[in-house]
């Protein structure tokens, strides 16, 4: 990145944590700070000692979590990665006992297991050495051989560790149930890639689930088929439109439930500045699918409330899981394994804050990648007013009470491979806290129907308290885009309406991690100077509609 680059993308910054500091009312500052401790992952001592285990020593072996570590810079960066080195150390929380130190406690207390598998428990249980060594007592899957070795050969693998050791003359054992979901994630170790290598684990480790042979079959080849019509006439120029002006390397459209919600959607709907031409309807099979697939996502939105969230409570600003329904979807086309998209975040201004989206995947089976950017804070109210007198005001730091800078320790990213016919939520805590990709691949199994082809359809619910006519316009007469604070610890979650100009790309280089796109991979883009520098910060109720002053 070229010196005046940098020098932009700092001033930048300073703006949004100028602004994200500012007007701190000090008492509430420190339930905020409270709510962001006890809500991310503490798990520093953990990570940096966990860098120095042989973690990727385990074995290719199939069906189990594995740990790929990236050697150099260039490797990270060809992932198309942003992690900034510079940024780790400096302030990082509550001080912590090392993790050799929780080992050897843990070991005192569960003597007959390996270092690797208590280790893993540490991870799993967020450091917590009483959680872990409770997981290790009530766990039934410890066989006695497994409980007195020393060391574990071939894979120091977390299912191995949780899955019963099956006999293959039995029948397979039911899911795990019983196992809770941690929250906050565990993290996973700068530099890693975990693969993800069964539907079972993704919960664990990412804000999402996978469920595979989603639709019957004959549908999914169905719906492909139809999707692959749709294919030849997608445009690339679209990228920009849902805030990837890069030359993002794979084609799309949107889709909407019905033509006169088509009309409304080319008439205002903006994306980075501009409206959507290409709307289209959705297909048959898209109509039909509908139905199953909304009372799935209810179903399963139901649960994860009563078993992963704090206190059983749906998140706040999360719709209730009833009121979940589709009205709209971008379907992605990435045909041949070179076409990727880069790390982002999808756009929130018209979803609303902690948005459920679903994603159904069809033919070549690619590789998904996520990865955590920011801590998930379970209460996100802006607890005061909006003051418009911040409006465009490139501030400096306000006062005492502003707030620090929250060094992020970058984390590592998690893969899904998605096959034909899988679907995967991302969950309420995805697009807040998590950014994701589609990675290039290096060879593809081509598909019977759809060759070297892979079709992704997201669909979404898109608020109709959050119309084009319902948000706040800036001073350009644009309406605004929805985004969230990720780097001040004291405002860390709370929303804010941006001016959409400061939201676009031109070619150059990028490196603000409020951004919804990390621009990591080919064709650089910089944001565009300019706009009116609009901000104002963003109400929402319980559910998550917007409180309008
Ligand atoms: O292709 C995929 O699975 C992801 C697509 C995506 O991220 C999007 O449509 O925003
Ligand atoms: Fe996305």
């Amino acid at each position: 990145m070229s010196k005046n680059n940098k020098l932009a993308a700092q001033k930048k910054r300073n703006f949004f944590e100028a602004f994200a500091k500012s007007k701190a009312p000090v008492v509430e500052s420190s339930i905020a700070k409270k709510q962001v401790l006890e809500y991310a992952p503490n798990t520093t001592a953990l990570r940096s000692n966990i860098l120095k285990e042989d973690i990727s020593n385990d074995e290719d072996t199939p069906g189990i979590l594995q740990m790929e570590h990236h050697e150099s810079k260039e490797d990270i960066d060809s992932l198309g990665q942003s992690i900034e080195e510079n940024k780790e150390g400096g302030e990082e929380g509550e001080e912590e006992e090392s993790t050799d130190f929780k080992l050897a406690l843990l070991s005192s207390l569960q003597p007959s297991l390996s270092p690797e598998t208590l280790l893993e428990l540490l991870l799993t249980c967020n450091g917590s050495v009483s959680s872990a060594s409770k997981l290790a007592s009530s766990s039934s899957s410890l066989s006695p051989s497994k409980k007195q070795s020393t060391s574990i050969p071939t894979q120091s693998s977390l299912s191995t560790f949780l899955s019963p050791l099956q006999d293959p003359n039995q029948p397979p054992p039911p899911p795990q149930s019983t196992r809770k979901i941690p929250f906050p994630l565990p993290a996973i170790p700068k530099f890693k890639t975990l693969h993800l290598t069964t539907p079972s684990q993704v919960p664990y480790y990412t804000p999402a689930t996978l469920h595979p042979s989603f639709l019957p079959p004959d549908t999914a080849n169905q719906l492909l088929r139809e999707c692959l019509a749709e294919a030849p006439s997608f445009g690339k120029y679209e990228f920009r439109l849902f805030e990837r002006n890069v030359s993002s390397p794979h084609t799309a459209s949107f889709f909407v439930k019905d033509e006169e919600m088509a009309i409304r959607h080319r008439r205002g709907y903006m994306y980075n500045g501009s409206v959507l031409e290409d709307i289209r309807t959705f297909t048959p099979t898209m109509h039909k699918i509908i139905p199953h697939l909304e009372s799935f996502i209810r179903s399963q939105l139901t649960s994860r409330i009563s078993t992963v969230y704090p206190h059983g409570q749906k998140l706040k600003h999360m719709l209730p899981p009833q009121k979940w329904h589709i009205t709209s979807a971008f379907m992605n086309c990435y045909d041949g394994a070179k076409q990727s998209v880069g790390w982002h975040s999808d756009q929130l201004t018209y979803l609303g804050p902690r948005t459920v989206i679903a994603s159904i995947s069809l033919g070549v089976e690619r590789e998904f990648r996520l990865r955590r950017v920011a801590p998930v804070v379970v209460d996100t109210t802006v607890p005061f007013e909006p003051d418009s007198s911040l409006d465009g005001k490139e501030g400096e730091e306000e006062g005492g009470s502003a707030g620090k800078q929250w060094k992020w320790q970058s984390e590592g990213q998690a893969s899904i491979h998605l096959p034909h016919n899988s679907l995967l939520i991302m969950h309420a805590e995805c697009q807040e806290s998590w950014k994701h990709s589609i990675h290039p691949a290096n060879n593809i199994q081509p598909h019977p129907i759809a060759g070297g082809k892979r079709i992704n359809i997201t669909f979404r619910c898109y608020r109709e308290s959050l119309r084009p006519d319902k948000i706040p316009k800036c001073k350009c007469g644009v309406g605004c885009v929805l985004k969230t604070v990720q780097r001040v610890r004291e405002r860390m979650g709370w929303y804010f309406w941006g001016c959409q100009v400061g939201n676009q790309w031109k070619d150059g280089d990028n490196d603000d991690n409020n951004d919804n796109y990390d621009n990591g991979g080919e064709g650089k883009g910089k944001k565009k100077e300019g706009g009116c520098g609009y901000l104002v910060w963003a109400k929402f109720d319980d559910d998550g509609d917007p409180i309008w002053e």
